[in-house]
């Protein structure tokens, strides 16, 4: 899969390790910044990570700041985004199996290197679901209209 990633200065650490892991799995992935740690601001970051996955250049992104809200709350403004914070496994399963997140948001000041790891290879392995969950995807789209 192609990946988007991006982070803001508090997930630049992190999002090295996640694109490690991705290359490791056999994605591609594509670094949307910020490459230094200076400081800056999420929003910058998560609207063209957010546009390429919508646009469908991208097929998923993943997304890290200092907590992993700020950079998602910014992402999930863009319509056709569904942006997930996932800091255990099971939600990173359930974000995909039942809400088609096409966006994860992470912490890197809130969990390991470990546990996002984890999380990450479950997220990009599960598959949507539908069925039932289709229904209220579609109803969650039709409220960008
Ligand atoms: O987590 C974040 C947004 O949700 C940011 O990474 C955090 O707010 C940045 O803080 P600072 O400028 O103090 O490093």
């Amino acid at each position: 899969m192609k990946v988007a990633v991006g982070c803001d200065h508090g997930g630049l650490h992190l999002k090295e390790e996640i694109k490690e892991l991705l290359s490791d799995l056999g994605h591609d992935v594509e670094d949307f910044g910020t490459y230094t740690s200076e400081s800056c601001d999420y929003p910058d970051i998560a609207v063209p990570v957010a546009n390429a996955v919508v646009s469908g250049e991208m097929d998923r992104g993943i997304l890290i700041c200092g907590t992993g809200i700020g950079i998602g709350i910014a992402a999930n403004k863009m319509k056709g985004v569904r942006a997930a914070l996932c800091h255990d496994s099971f939600s990173a399963k359930y974000s995909r199996a039942h809400n088609d997140a096409n966006i994860l948001t992470m912490g890197e000041r809130v969990i390991g290197p470990g546990l996002a790891k984890d999380i990450v290879t479950i997220w990009m392995a599960t598959d949507f679901e539908g069925g039932r969950h289709e229904r209220r995807v579609e109803k969650i789209k039709a409220l960008e209209k």
